[in-house]
């Protein structure tokens, strides 16, 4: 298989990169220590300012120069900035700034939650203006206290509300603060006051003996009334069962009790302590790999890789739909009069222009049934005298009849319209195709991957090589060549041959062979083996990652959380494409349908897609195995009712007008789209300017496959067989089943060697020959005859 080497070193700036904004931590040690020597000069600068302040005045009226020399022990930045900060601006409060930038230093050295940070930064703010306020009812006396803005602020607040009222307001603003940072209530204010009294008892209690407190029990005074109740609230706080006895009797103590512990209930604030999710060891290595190097990217080889630009593709003069009111007129008479023929009231009719197409929808009276309109197909054709006209009874979802009538100009539909439109170019997609233009004019972009294989059918000249072009074209124009490569069968030699110009950038081929394009049909039949063991390579690569499907395996990689030394790697779509497929049918038959079967029925997880075009849309061609797993279908316009029927389970293909004209369904509804056309003078150009650029060393490698015929042609020496090749062969015979997978899994090897024991045991006659996906005869019919069998071969 085609290894490509994962780089994990930092990446330049590619074109295709998403910048990225988390630091390193190298970068963080750099950045964070900055902040806290910063934080540093500054405390050191303030300090000093408050000594030196005033021998630096003349200094710092300017802004300082070089010759100059200030006290401060910061010279003449520090003065400076001093000067800004505390004279100019919050005063003494400004040292919570120098404190908050140390802080911060620290927080992104040891990146610690920047959450924690933020709300330190906001409070100390909030501080910082609050003390600059409050001491600006001393600037007059002392101008550092609350700096320039703390008396303006405070002036300000006092012009309007007086000195007292700006007094209020900041005990206002300390309230609130305690409030909302510590979590304050009345009740906290009730119980510091409680345990103020109960420090002043303890105090009490300690200075007074054993025989003052009897005194007082027995003889009560008013005086000790108030201290016993005052010990009596003191049992209430503390709850302490050695005080009881001396407290009074139960059912008065009942109460209190309840009262305590709703007052708790207040005033214990339940904290909820957040516990960080655990992250495993093979979550923590794969995170700092992503943190030290980025996410893996694929497209980082070839980073300055350009995609085409859209003036390589054609503008026509065509494009756009006119109206022709004339003739929408002249149809929609020609509608109701026939059907008025036959009796068939009309309560409404509205049209949608399409490129190729107009959609007449008619809301038949009540009562008319619909089976009558559809049989009238042909006449209606007469009466319009029209090819191509296509009854849709009922459209699906609406409750009205269709009939579509082709346009007597038609408009093309430019390949560079439909990748120009904002639904192909914001489609987040994983292989985006835009097909061209619904009868409503509506662009028409599907997802290969999730149809998740198509079949194309048409009769010769319909637009096929068109359509194949445009699917191709449309992935070139949306996909880097990491992210997709495209297997190419082409038997006509001449419709595809244009790719071989991206060969190292977008084709995938087979180890031995020369050209990508494969045309020959033997090679066919190898390429699609290759392609199976592709295929369940990477499904053991899916299931040791513990992925569903390809989407989620290549995120998993691209966050380093898959080991490439563990055979890994990031896997791209592989689309193949078969043209004229009843061709290959013809010539190879079994051989080719069993791995295209297998492909179809197993591939869409692992990103291999299959497209097949053919001209010959019959039944030995387009097997029910093959229909059951190509529900994405598009037909072009076909010679018989039967091939539309063959490829669209219904009518419909026979009554499209060509050139690119087409029915497509993914299983329920038929759509008619106006495939976008693009010639090959465009195609040319694109594969040129992909071809100009750098490429992959080679074109991706698909894993070796040996066919048949090499097969039994090796005579493989008895000298040369493999160790494992008797107990192998007694496995082989006793179990009567002649596969590679049941040696896999008994003797616990690889594909490959299991492979080579195969060939070894067919050449030995042990097995028989192969026969696609099922298991090898067994030619030996016990372990008696196959001793007598190694034994006359060692004579
Ligand atoms: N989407 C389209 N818009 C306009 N014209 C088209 C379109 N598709 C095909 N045509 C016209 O039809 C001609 C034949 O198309 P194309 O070569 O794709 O047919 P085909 O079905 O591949 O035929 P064959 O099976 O013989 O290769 C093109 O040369 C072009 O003029």
């Amino acid at each position: 298989m085609a290894k490509k080497k994962t780089k994990t070193k930092s990446s330049k700036t590619s074109k295709f990169k998403k910048p990225n904004l988390t630091l390193t931590s190298q970068q963080k040690l750099i950045f964070g220590s900055l902040l806290m020597i910063f934080g540093i000069i500054l405390f050191i600068a303030f300090l000093s300012f408050l000594f030196s302040g005033k021998a630096d005045q003349s200094i710092v009226s300017q802004f300082p120069s070089r010759e100059q020399e200030a006290e401060n022990w910061m010279n003449v930045i520090g003065a400076w900035l001093s000067e800004l900060f505390i004279t100019k601006g919050f005063g003494i409060a400004s040292f919570i700034f120098s404190g908050l930038l140390f802080l911060s230093g620290v927080y992104v050295t040891l990146d610690i939650n920047k959450a924690k940070l933020r709300k330190h930064w906001i409070w100390g703010t909030l501080i910082v203006i609050w003390l600059s306020i409050f001491f600006g009812f001393f600037t007059h006396k002392f101008n550092i206290l609350g700096g320039t803005i703390g008396f303006e602020m405070n002036s300000y607040f006092q012009d309007y509300i007086g000195k007292i009222g700006t007094a209020l307001l900041l005990l206002f603003g300390l309230i609130s603060y305690l409030a909302i940072r510590f979590k304050f209530t009345g009740q906290t204010f009730v119980n510091l006051f409680k345990r103020a009294k109960k420090d002043l008892k303890n105090e009490f209690n300690t200075t007074t003996d054993d025989d003052t407190s009897i005194a007082v029990d027995n003889d009560l005074t008013a005086e000790a009334e108030d201290i016993k109740s005052a010990f009596e609230l003191n049992v209430q706080d503390t709850v302490e069962p050695t005080i009881e006895n001396h407290s009074k009797p139960e059912p008065k103590k009942e109460p209190i009790k309840v009262e305590v512990t709703e007052e708790v209930k207040e005033d214990v604030e339940i904290e909820i302590e957040q516990f960080e999710e655990e992250i495993s060891e093979a979550d923590n290595l794969s995170n700092k790999l992503v943190e030290d190097f980025g996410q893996f990217d694929p497209t980082l080889e070839l980073s300055k890789f350009e995609f085409p630009p859209l003036d390589l593709l054609k503008k026509y003069d065509s494009e756009g739909i006119t109206i022709n009111q004339e003739e929408l007129e002249e149809n929609k008479n020609r509608i109701v009069e026939t059907l008025n023929n036959y009796k068939i009231g009309i309560s409404n009719i509205k049209a949608t222009i399409g490129p190729t197409v107009t959609l007449y929808e008619i809301v038949p009276e009540a009562g008319v049934r619909i089976s009558r309109i559809k049989n009238l197909e042909d006449d209606i054709a007469l009466s319009l005298s029209a090819l191509g006209i296509r009854i849709i009874a009922p459209i699906p979802g609406k409750g009205t009849i269709g009939i579509e009538v082709p346009n007597k100009n038609s408009t093309i539909v430019s390949m560079r319209s439909v990748i120009a439109s904002q639904k192909f170019q914001k489609s987040d997609m994983q292989l985006p195709i835009a097909f061209g233009k619904t009868i409503s004019n509506e662009t028409m972009v599907v997802d290969l991957a999730k149809m998740p294989h198509l079949l194309m059918a048409g009769a010769t000249g319909q637009g096929k090589s068109v359509g194949l072009n445009a699917v191709l074209t449309s992935l070139l124009y949306k996909k880097h060549p990491a992210e997709v490569k495209f297997v190419l069968v082409d038997p006509k030699k001449v419709e595809l041959t244009l790719f071989n110009k991206i060969e190292r950038h977008y084709l995938a081929k087979l180890p031995d062979s020369e050209e990508a394009i494969i045309t020959d049909n033997t090679k066919v039949i190898n390429t699609l083996n290759s392609l199976c063991i592709e295929m369940d390579n990477r499904y053991e690569m899916l299931k040791n990652a513990m992925c569903r499907n390809i989407k989620e395996y290549n995120e998993k990689f691209k966050a380093r959380k898959l080991n490439p030394n563990e055979g890994h790697q990031y896997l791209p779509y592989i689309v193949l494409v078969v043209d004229e497929f009843a061709d290959l049918i013809m010539t190879a038959g079994k051989e080719v349908e069993t791995p295209i079967a297998r492909l179809a029925q197993l591939a869409r997880a692992i990103g291999i897609h299959l497209i097949i075009a053919t001209q010959r849309p019959s039944v030995n061609v387009i097997t029910g195995i093959i229909k059951a797993n190509f529900p994405a279908r598009i037909a072009f316009r076909v010679t018989s009712k039967i091939d539309s029927r063959t490829i669209l389970d219904g009518a419909g293909a026979d009554q499209l007008i060509g050139r690119g004209d087409m029915l497509y369904t993914q299983g329920n509804d038929i759509i008619r789209i106006q495939c976008a056309f693009v010639d090959t003078p465009e195609v040319e150009k694109i594969t040129e300017f992909i071809g100009a650029q750098k490429a992959y060393p080679d074109a991706y490698l698909l894993p070796e496959y040996v066919g048949e015929e090499s097969g039994t042609s090796i005579d493989i020496d008895i000298e040369d067989r493999d160790k494992l090749f008797r107990e192998a062969a007694e496995i082989i015979v006793t179990a009567q089943q002649g596969s590679a997978s049941l040696l896999q899994r008994k003797l616990k090897l690889g594909y490959n060697r299991a492979g080579r024991l195969i060939d070894q045991l067919e050449a030995a006659g042990i097995v028989g020959g192969f026969e696609g996906s099922k298991a090898r005869q067994v030619l030996v019919p016990d372990l008696a005859a196959l001793d007598q069998l190694l034994e006359n071969e060692s004579l």
